[in-house]
């Protein structure tokens, strides 16, 4: 299990999350949903040790304080992100993207077994192995970014807005491949503005409101959810 107890980050005086608490586990999906500036971000930076939590603030992993530990550390622990904006170099082909993933620390499964397994999660950047990522389509580049996380072979996946710019169509395509990276037994944290798309395929859901955990439930209870409904959803819809 993955835990946060009391995650407090600031940038100089702004504190952009404040005493935020949550857990996840492996092989279920975990939405945050939260408006521009909630503190979304910073959430999932501070997890995978990218920027630095507030002294009191914990991050735990299957029992053991991981807080504080540097980015390349974190990921041998055993989570991954997938940064908002996909972070794919679009010089280099969809195969280097991946190879970029590879973990050795984390090798359980030698790398050729994890790129079948990306194969077998996005058919077709098996079929565009050799491609630029940047002559690639949005959601072709979002398949790379998640691919490439998976290729360090995580427990815990860390998204930031993976249906951002993406056409509806992709954007189920895409939840559909997450759903079967859950099956595999990772757990996934993903955060978004897609309400009803991300609580559609999500296990459980907490608010982010000004950095602030303001609510919780599953995803049925928060789809029916009065502030919810206010906030993202279009008043009474
Ligand atoms: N490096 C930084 N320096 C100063 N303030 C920052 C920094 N990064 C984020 N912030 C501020 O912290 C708050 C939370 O930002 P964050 O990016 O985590 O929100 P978000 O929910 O992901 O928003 P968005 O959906 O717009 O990406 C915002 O007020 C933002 O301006």
């Amino acid at each position: 299990m993955l835990e946060l107890r009391n995650l407090t980050v600031r940038y100089d005086k702004h504190l952009a999350l404040d005493d935020v608490s949550l857990t996840l586990d492996k092989g279920e999906t975990v939405v945050i949903l939260g408006a521009n500036g909630a503190g979304k971000t910073s959430l999932l930076k501070a997890m995978a040790g990218v920027v630095r939590a507030d002294a009191g603030s914990q991050i735990v992993l299957d029992g053991a304080p991981i807080t504080g530990l540097r980015a390349d550390q974190v990921t041998n622990a055993g989570i991954a992100l997938v940064p908002e904006g996909r972070g794919v170099v679009g010089l280099m082909t969809v195969e280097e993207n991946l190879r970029l993933g590879a973990n050795p620390k984390r090798a359980r499964a030698v790398e050729a077994e994890r790129m079948e397994l990306v194969f077998d999660i996005f058919p077709r950047l098996k079929e565009r192995l050799g491609q630029y990522v940047r002559t690639m389509s949005g959601g072709e580049q979002q398949m790379v970014a998640v691919g490439r996380a998976m290729m360090s072979n995580p427990d815990y996946l860390l998204l930031d807005e993976p249906s951002l710019g993406l056409a509806p169509i992709i954007v189920t395509d895409m939840f559909k491949a997450l759903a079967r990276i859950t099956q595999t037994g990772v757990g996934l944290l993903i955060v978004e503005q897609n309400v009803r798309v991300s609580l559609k395929h999500a296990d459980r859901g907490f608010l982010l409101e000004a950095g602030r955990i303001t609510g919780s439930g599953t995803s049925a209870e928060l789809l029916d959810d009065d502030a919810v409904r206010h906030a993202f959803l279009g008043g009474n819809s």
